[in-house]
């Protein structure tokens, strides 16, 4: 057997960006452009093509007794009135879950369930400290609400795996929109 040997990552508050690297994952607006409501708003912005969000994965092996984990970091802005956002995902083992540590800044986590039933939605907020459980069966997607980058740890089984499909067409079936100057939760009318 090979041994897998310990590890440390930091966070560098001051460059927003975890050290060493490892993998970095980033996504910019032309990336899930199609996500956004407010296709008018897309097209302008995609002039410029901003970077919504960027994650930085420690190489762990993708198996059965590992943790997978990350630090995610989404820039502060909107598309039209719709904050910056993950596209989310759930687990190829849907079974499986997660949990997030916010580091910095503020933000949503939205999650929709994917049991055979109908979908059911949940979201929680994200502040500095705030400690968020991902249960099994929940697809999660998160999404910057404040003036600064929201950045957070992810951790979950290293068999979990990634699935987009679904969410890439469908979407969730709420939206997270600023009204009057507030995040607010709507239904998302183009949710099948
Ligand atoms: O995979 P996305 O929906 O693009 O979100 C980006 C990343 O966000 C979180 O940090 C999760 O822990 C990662 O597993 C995920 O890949």
């Amino acid at each position: 057997m090979e041994l897998f040997r310990p590890i440390n990552s930091y966070y560098d508050f001051e460059n927003i960006k975890m050290v060493p690297e490892g993998d970095l994952i980033t996504r910019n607006l032309s990336d899930m452009d199609w996500m956004y409501q407010d296709q008018e708003a897309v097209q302008e912005l995609l002039k410029e093509d901003p970077q919504i969000y960027r994650y930085y994965n420690v190489d762990i092996p993708e198996e059965e007794g590992h943790l997978q984990h990350c630090i995610s970091i989404i820039n502060p802005g909107k598309v039209g009135n719709e904050y910056n956002m993950t596209k989310g995902h759930f687990h190829e083992i849907k079974g499986t879950a997660e949990i997030y540590y916010t580091i910095q800044g503020e933000g949503m986590l939205f999650m929709q369930s994917v049991t055979d039933g109908e979908p059911e939605f949940e979201a929680l907020e994200m502040k500095k400290g705030t400690l968020s459980y991902v249960p099994p069966y929940w697809a999660h997607r998160t999404i910057n609400t404040g003036e600064e980058p929201l950045a957070f740890i992810g951790i979950y089984p290293g068999e979990a795996g990634h699935v987009y499909g679904e969410i890439e067409a469908k979407g969730f079936m709420k939206l997270l929109i600023e009204k009057d100057g507030e995040p607010t939760i709507i239904d998302n009318p183009n949710y099948k």
